[in-house]
């Protein structure tokens, strides 16, 4: 699956060809180098990733230098430099949501990693249980607390998404962040103690007012903004009236397939799922014909 419009995606690597992995230190000079200055990527103006030893002499010692895995083999290297940093000549820095497409596709999910790596440790310097400045781990993800022994990993927030049909309808909603015109699934953050089933009837119910059943597993999709595990689902209607949750959802409706809204940038497992629904439907409908 490449979305790849004007670059060269490396066939010879697919994404299924990378295998995490992690070292405190990474210093290789010929690892592919996944470079964040702040929130944004670092990519040469062919939207190829940089060479580490380049940047290093421009902006110096980065504050993270870790190995993330290996692509088909090669090491791949996060580099991180704080936003104060001056933007070096030569390369280009480009927001992670907007890259995507345009840039070699599975470089641009080993990015997604880098980039909740570099939040993992910037997010866990100091202990949560007892306050001690903690320490990298040599060979695992992980802050340790010198004093407490306490391990802090990267966080991953589970949060489901439901796309509901209903006959030849598909609810869609839009929250106030949404570009206008743009409606996509519903979703919400898994709470602690909830399976993902609760947490997709807790947040039809909170969201838009209505109940689901038939509940049917789709995908998954790591969503580095800035940690969530997106698990998707379609449902059908089981009852209720739309009623939008104040602050949360601007709008929802039922849209046939054939007055279907903007829907979500193609990165994301929301457009996925909308796409391969409406595609199911049209065929289902083929048939009944
Ligand atoms: N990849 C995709 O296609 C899509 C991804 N998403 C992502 O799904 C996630 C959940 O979507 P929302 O509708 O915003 O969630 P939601 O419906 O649960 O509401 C968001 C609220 O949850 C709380 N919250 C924030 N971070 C949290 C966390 N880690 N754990 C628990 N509660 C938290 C905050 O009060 C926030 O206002 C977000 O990260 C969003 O970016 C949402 C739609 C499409
Ligand atoms: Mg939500
Ligand atoms: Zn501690």
């Amino acid at each position: 699956m490449n979305f790849c419009r004007d670059c060269a995606y490396d066939e010879s690597m697919p994404l299924s060809s990378f295998v995490p992995a992690f070292a405190s230190r990474c210093a290789d000079d010929q690892a592919r180098c996944y470079a964040f200055v702040g929130e944004e990527l670092l990519l040469d103006d062919s939207r190829g990733l940089p060479r580490a030893q380049v940047l290093i002499e421009q902006l110096g010692s980065p504050e993270l230098d870790y190995l993330i895995g290996h692509r088909a083999g090669e090491p791949c290297r996060l580099l991180f430099w704080p936003q104060t940093t001056q933007a070096p000549s030569g390369w280009v820095n480009h927001n992670l949501r907007a890259i995507y497409g345009h840039m070699d596709e599975a470089d641009f999910w080993i990015a997604t990693r880098a980039k909740q790596m570099a939040t993992w440790d910037r997010e866990h310097r100091f202990c949560g249980v007892c306050g001690t400045k903690t320490e990298v781990a040599a060979h695992e993800p992980a802050r340790v607390c010198p004093a407490c022994g306490y391990r802090h990993y990267p966080r991953v927030s589970p949060a489901i998404m439901v796309l509901i049909r209903d006959g030849d309808r598909l609810l869609l909603a839009r929250s106030p962040h949404f570009k206008p015109g743009m409606y996509s699934a519903l979703a919400g953050f898994v709470e602690a103690g909830e399976s993902c089933e609760d947490t997709i009837h807790r947040e039809v119910m909170e969201e838009v007012g209505l109940r689901v059943k038939n509940l049917q597993w789709f995908d998954s999709q790591s969503w580095p903004f800035p940690h969530s595990l997106m698990l998707a689902f379609t449902a059908d209607y089981d009852g209720g009236e739309i009623v939008c949750q104040p602050d949360e959802i601007e709008d929802a409706q039922w849209f046939t397939l054939d007055r279907l809204p903007d829907l979500p940038m193609r990165a994301s497992i929301a457009r996925r799922l909308i796409e391969a629904t409406v595609a199911r439907m049209q065929a289902d409908a083929a048939i009944d014909q």
